[in-house]
């Protein structure tokens, strides 16, 4: 099992620490200097049963014995750090590896995960690995060669009785098994039921806002004790299922102590065994019984690693969206659908009731243009405006941007050529200056401020207690939406990519929030081919052309005029908006 687990793990990290096997060689002697005293002991009582014991030879043990406990204790000064720095740079490796991997997984992925499952992967179940590879396995090793080192001893002074001590291991290895069988559904059960409670923890913080706005503190309150109380029943049943069996392992074990007191006293009597020698069996097989009982607790242990070890490698094994094995440079910037088909997966992969979230769908986006998206919700304005992104791939049809296919241009080059600025801005825990720079790592601060001036920016940001150097919270929950939006346009500009890909964010925000965010976003728009994604038809009135959708089909597309003159759905939704709008006045 060790070897297996040590085997994932290279695999895991993509890397194999010599550092951590140096550390382990170094746990093998640990345990071989645990088990030299007692050969000591062994000529120690030779003597004493011999009557040849004088000062010096005490001296002599006393010192040979001092210098073993040193010299574990010198294996222990250079094998652990070997072990720590090894297993350390290896699990490193292991989760730049798994980011690296995750970066390259369609969208889609994601959304089928619970965010907890994952986190738990990402989280505990690497941290366990860890600990697995820095604590557990360099005192397994050293506990496992202790009494494999005692046992061959003995069976050099007498083979006959060290085969006895042994007598009651296979029946004790077979309870241990059994504990591992016997626990295999428990730890199954446990480990799920650790991730759904810690989705549902992180459910109810994340919506702790709403649960006390709409007064549903019982409800959800109610789910969340449902979820810790079957955490904490699993984590009971992984310990007492097992737990008659490794009684049982222990006591089968020491079973062997009883054959030998017995065969002990036989062979003393039939004069084929020294008093010494019996001594010294009765006195090292203890210790032999006690490691050995320990390091098969830890075996559970061992099973709970590789039980999270596969969950991660599962996240590996997970298909990448394809990268062209040649890349193609796009010439221009124009954007073609061509009879696009897209459905989202759902798991039910039986359910056919989902209707595609875009259907048939072919238009043209000219190039330098500004073209808005506009329809009901869940038209398909957002999936139309991510695949362009290629966060998925379509089903059917083809999008092209500067006559290449997406697929065919290589994700990092995509991505290189499209910006975007969505509702929902993501800010990082970092400086105001290391949120904008994300557009352009390399970026001077002069760059930064000129981007955030001309995102309508610079004011807000300079009013922060330290300007540019604020330290914003995860998810910048100090600013307000407005803020955060002009900051990721100051990203986009930053960035200065020929597509921009944007959701009108105004929906939200005060007019003069709106009136800054408008402009900013015209600066942005300069000279660009933009696709916008607009919920106020007003905003759009200047657009070169506007697409139209509805249940996934673009149903009307032209300019505001031109739309207005074919009295459809979008002459409607105009009609509705400015009736609102007037509503607002009056009420006003
Ligand atoms: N990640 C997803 N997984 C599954 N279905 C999705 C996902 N995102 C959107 N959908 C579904 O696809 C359809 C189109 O959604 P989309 O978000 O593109 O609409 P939209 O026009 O942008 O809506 P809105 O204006 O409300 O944001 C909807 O039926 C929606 O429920």
């Amino acid at each position: 099992m060790i070897r297996e687990l040590m085997q994932s793990g290279f695999r895991l990290s993509g890397l194999r620490d010599a550092r951590l096997l140096r550390g382990l060689t170094w746990a093998v002697a640990e345990g071989l200097l645990a088990a030299a005293p007692c050969l000591l002991l062994y000529l120690l009582l030779q003597g004493v049963f011999a009557g040849s014991l004088t000062p010096a030879y005490i001296w002599t043990y006393g010192l040979l014995m001092a210098m073993c406990v040193m010299l574990r204790m010198l294996a222990a000064r250079i094998g652990m750090p070997l072990i720590f720095s090894g297993a350390y740079a290896m699990m490193g490796q292991a989760r730049l590896r798994i980011a690296d991997h995750l970066r390259t997984l369609p969208m889609g992925w994601f959304g089928r995960q619970r965010s907890g499952d994952l986190g738990a992967r990402l989280t505990s179940d690497l941290e366990l690995v860890e600990h697995l590879w820095s604590h557990f396995l360099g005192v397994f090793v050293s506990g496992l060669a202790m009494p494999v080192f005692l046992v061959l001893f003995l069976l050099w002074i007498d083979w006959r009785l060290a085969l006895v001590v042994l007598a009651g291991i296979p029946l004790a290895l077979l309870a241990l098994a059994w504990s591992q069988r016997v626990a295999a559904r428990p730890s199954t059960r446990m480990m799920t039921a650790s991730s759904t409670a810690q989705s549902a923890l992180l459910e109810y913080v994340q919506g702790i806002a709403v649960i006390r706005s709409f007064g549903r503190f019982g409800m959800v309150w109610q789910h969340l004790q449902t979820d810790l109380h079957e955490h904490h029943q699993a984590l009971l049943a992984v310990e007492i299922k097992p737990a008659p069996w490794l009684a049982a392992y222990g006591f089968l074990l020491e079973t062997g102590y009883l054959c030998l007191v017995l065969a002990g006293a036989w062979w003393l009597a039939d004069g084929t065994l020294t008093p010494s020698t019996l001594l010294l069996f009765l006195v090292l097989a203890l210790p032999v019984y006690r490691q050995l009982f320990e390091v098969g607790l830890s075996t559970l242990m061992l099973r709970f690693a590789r039980r999270a070890l596969t969950r991660i490698e599962h996240i590996l094994h997970e298909e990448t969206m394809p990268e062209p094995a040649t890349p193609k440079a796009p010439q221009g910037h124009d954007i073609v659908f061509d009879h696009v088909h897209f459905a989202y997966a759902h798991d039910d992969e039986q359910d056919q009731t989902h209707p595609p979230a875009l259907f048939d769908l072919s238009c043209r986006i000219p190039a330098r243009q500004l073209t808005a998206v506009v329809g009901p919700s869940g038209a398909g304005k957002s999936t139309l405006v991510h695949l362009i992104a290629r966060l998925w791939d379509v089903d059917d049809g083809a999008i092209r941007v500067g006559g290449v296919d997406v697929r065919d241009i290589g994700t990092h080059a995509l991505h290189q050529q499209v910006a975007m600025v969505f509702q929902d801005v993501l800010l990082f825990s970092g400086t105001v200056l290391d949120n904008i720079r994300i557009g352009k790592p390399d970026a001077s601060r002069e760059d930064v401020i000129e981007a955030a001036w001309r995102a309508q920016a610079h004011d807000f940001i300079e009013a922060l207690p330290q300007g540019y150097d604020t330290v914003l919270d995860e998810g910048g929950a100090t600013l307000s939406g407005g803020e955060r939006q002009r900051l990721s346009i100051a990203r986009a500009l930053l960035k200065d990519a020929p597509v921009l890909l944007l959701d009108e964010a105004t929906a939200s925000v005060d007019p003069s929030a709106e009136a800054q965010i408008q402009r900013a976003i015209a600066e942005l728009a300069r000279g660009r081919t933009v696709v916008v994604i607009a919920h106020h038809l007003k905003n759009v009135r200047y657009a070169d052309q506007i697409l139209v959708l509805n249940k996934g089909r673009l149903i009307e597309q032209g300019t505001h005029a031109g739309l207005l003159s074919q009295n459809g759905l979008y002459a409607r939704m105009w009609t509705r908006q400015q009736q609102a709008q007037q509503w607002r006045l009056r009420a006003a």
